[in-house]
């Protein structure tokens, strides 16, 4: 069994007076288009926000096609590493596909190599490096116990980067190269502003 976690606790301070996670984007909720993208290679999809999301980010998930559950973030304003850890840790599957709410064309190909890099190494997380340096913490796949194990005592610590869990956890980087070999480079983007949103939708 394979899960998903969205993640979607931030506060979308560069987009507005809005979440960004349910803004309409050419006709759907940003959230959805990353649920509905990443449906077909998952079997339960968690949820990751504060409570005052819920019932929204709910409605723009209505009739999702798998199980769905809300893991909500006991603190608020943690930061994505903390979200990471609370959604991985409501998590059925030994692998979650972890994905950033604001990733819309999230490619389904990528996230299955991901999945099939972490499981047949064997490791706790297959996280993308681009070539620019950038690791994609909230693109990648992760052994959901481990991980959520490790972001709670990187919390405990002080830590707040993503990468500071992955320190004592075994993990391969998977290259820009490999990425653009099983699918689309354009799965990290990310949207954060309105005028970001407004380019968007030519790609829908
Ligand atoms: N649970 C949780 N998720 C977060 C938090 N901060 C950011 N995220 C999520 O992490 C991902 C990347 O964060 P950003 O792109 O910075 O999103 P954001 O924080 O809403 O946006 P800005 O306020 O404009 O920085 C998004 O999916 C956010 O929803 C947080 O404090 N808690």
């Amino acid at each position: 069994m394979r899960s998903a976690v969205i993640v979607a606790g931030g506060r979308s301070t560069r987009f507005g007076d809005a979440d960004k996670a349910v803004a309409d984007l050419a006709g759907v909720p940003m959230v959805r288009r990353v649920a509905d993208r990443i449906a077909p290679v998952v079997d339960e999809l968690v949820v990751n926000c504060r409570a005052d999301q819920q019932k929204a980010i709910e409605t723009a998930l209505a009739d999702f096609p798998l199980p769905l559950t809300f893991a909500l973030d006991p603190e608020t304003d943690e930061g994505p590493m903390a979200g990471i850890g609370t959604g991985l840790a409501a998590c059925d599957g030994e692998y979650a596909a972890v994905v950033a709410c604001d990733m819309p064309f999230v490619d389904a190909a990528v996230v299955a190599y991901l999945f099939e890099r972490a499981e047949s190494e064997d490791v706790d997380a297959a996280v993308p490096k681009l070539e620019d340096g950038w690791y994609q913490t909230t693109q990648a796949v992760y052994r959901a116990d481990a991980m959520a194990a490790a972001c709670e005592a990187a919390l405990a610590r002080g830590e707040r980067k993503v990468l500071a869990p992955l320190e004592e956890l075994e993990w391969v980087v998977v290259s820009e190269a490999e990425v653009a070999e099983h699918g689309n480079l354009g799965t990290f983007e990310n949207l954060n502003t309105r005028e970001e949103f407004e380019a968007a939708r030519e790609g829908f």
